[in-house]
């Protein structure tokens, strides 16, 4: 055990005796513990005074729990009615194109899941009706709408018909390759709108799908005018909770519609997202007028597959060396370790691979040449650690990612804690019935309490893995990564 670890270790002794000593008191206004400042007697949340806490399990139950967990396959989980995987129906029953159906078969689906059982059929039907759809993380909203847009544009026409927007390159150019996947067996064009993708004299773009980000797509259509909204059929917004709530984004989405609404003859707009808090939803509603609605219940927006922990640390400088403690204790497939700011991330990024761990950074401050290699080379399995800010909380999907670091906790613009950011962050791991794990790093009782708000928003428990005994934290995380 390194110096670092070991002075972890004590340290957590000293503050946490829950693991020794069950019987630790309860506050009597039921919140957390403090990891810092206090080194009182552990203080739990809302659980009896001689059990662990309520929010808080000990790591040794859940390790006896995840012993006996059977293996659940994809099939199981598509036919148990409660699992946002479950669907009666085949794609046959969808009233897909035959060619459409044909792509969906090839990408290796096999029945659909509960979103796109439930939303193709609303979001097909004629006179087209606007959709709200609201579905955990990895449960296939994209095929939902892809599938939309393949769907309802003339392969004939050759003319952009259906706009898609989402809040990063990345994610953008992920769609992108899905709707081709998927068309595979149809004529279908794309074009990625991405801050490098028009180039001087280009002519009006011949494709049917266009993907990007909104301010790309209004300068191609107010500046560049290589842009013709006439012909659009099918308007979504990706991440649509996102991309309405922030700032300059929301006001480009809107202008997207707007520039839409003043054009094309009556467009479907498709919003998804796997949140909607109440204030965006309000909006969504505004913005997506007589939609029908799909949505999750407060208590099914978080996948149980995702295994939530947290560690304590000292301070800052601590963080680093138990991350780079648990990257020496784990052999992980795949994992993203999210920090606040950008400086953060090279700086973890240089000095884990000064140590020999093979990481890359990926934020908006690079060029997106850079951002395009970074990310391929994570896509294809050659760098096993990718350090990153908010810029790809969403929407990513790399089925190998089996673990999520939350180095800093996600806040929102007003420093508050941000239940529906730590939701798709954690999202990045258990994808489509895959079992992940997620890890909370706190340092100071305003993390502590930071991510005690995103608990008992989300109702989920959080262990705290006990670092004391490596040999147990190493057999818990590998135990729920495998369960
Ligand atoms: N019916 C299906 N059968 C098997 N795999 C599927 C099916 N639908 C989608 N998938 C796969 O599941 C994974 C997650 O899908 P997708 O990225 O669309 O999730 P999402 O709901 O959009 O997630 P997020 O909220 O994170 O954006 C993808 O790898 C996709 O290929």
């Amino acid at each position: 055990m390194s110096d670092a670890v070991a002075s972890l270790s004590s340290r957590l002794s000293e503050l946490n005796p829950v693991d020794s000593a069950p019987a630790a008191s309860t506050s009597a206004d039921g919140t957390a513990p403090a990891p810092t400042e206090a080194p009182a007697p552990v203080v739990v949340a809302e659980g009896e005074a001689d059990e662990a806490p309520a929010g808080f399990p000990k790591a040794s139950a859940l390790l006896e729990s995840l012993s006996h967990e059977v293996q659940v396959t994809l099939a199981d989980q598509q036919q148990d009615p409660n699992s946002p995987l479950f669907s009666a129906k085949s794609f046959d029953d969808l009233n897909l194109h035959p060619n459409l159906l044909k792509g969906v078969y090839k990408m290796g689906f096999q029945k659909p899941s509960k979103i796109q059982e439930r939303a193709l059929p609303l979001l097909l039907q004629n006179p087209p009706r606007n959709m709200i759809g609201q579905s955990q993380s990895g449960t296939g909203k994209t095929a939902a709408f892809a599938l939309t847009m393949l769907s309802r544009v003339d392969m004939d026409l050759k003319q952009p018909q259906a706009i898609c927007i989402a809040p990063s390159r990345e994610l953008a150019l992920q769609i992108i390759s899905v709707v081709q996947r998927m068309g595979e067996y149809t004529p279908v064009e794309c074009f990625h709108a991405g801050r490098d993708s028009v180039k001087r004299g280009m002519p009006k773009l011949q494709q049917q799908i266009v993907i990007g980000t909104p301010g790309t797509i209004i300068d191609m259509v107010v500046k560049s005018r290589v842009l013709d909204l006439s012909a659009v059929k099918v308007f979504v917004l990706d991440e649509a909770d996102n991309m309405l709530d922030s700032g300059t984004m929301g006001e480009q989405s809107i202008q997207v519609k707007n520039l839409i609404m003043k054009i094309a003859k009556n467009p479907q707009i498709v919003l998804f997202s796997a949140t909607f808090a109440d204030s965006v939803r309000n909006f969504a509603t505004r913005f997506a007028p007589q939609a029908n609605e799909i949505r999750l219940k407060q208590e099914e927006l978080s996948l149980d597959a995702i295994k939530q922990f947290f560690m304590d640390c000292r301070d800052e400088a601590h963080k680093y060396e138990v991350l780079v403690e648990l990257y020496n204790l784990l052999t992980i497939g795949q994992s993203i370790i999210f920090v606040k700011r950008r400086d953060t991330s090279d700086e973890i990024a240089r000095r884990m691979t000064a140590e020999g761990h093979k990481v890359v950074a990926l934020h908006g401050k690079l060029e997106t040449a850079e951002r395009d290699a970074v990310m391929e080379s994570f896509r294809d399995g050659k760098t096993k650690v990718l350090i990153t800010t908010n810029v790809i909380a969403r929407g990513i999907d790399v089925m190998q990612v089996n673990m999520v670091v939350n180095y800093d906790l996600p806040l929102d613009a007003n420093n508050k804690p941000d239940p529906e950011t730590y939701l798709h962050r954690i999202g990045r791991t258990g994808r489509f019935g895959r079992q992940g794990v997620s890890i909370n790093f706190v340092h100071d009782r305003t993390s502590f309490q930071d991510m005690e708000a995103i608990r008992k928003a989300l109702g989920k428990p959080i262990v705290r893995v006990d670092t004391e005994d490596f040999e147990q934290m190493e057999a818990t995380l590998k135990a729920a990564m495998k369960a």
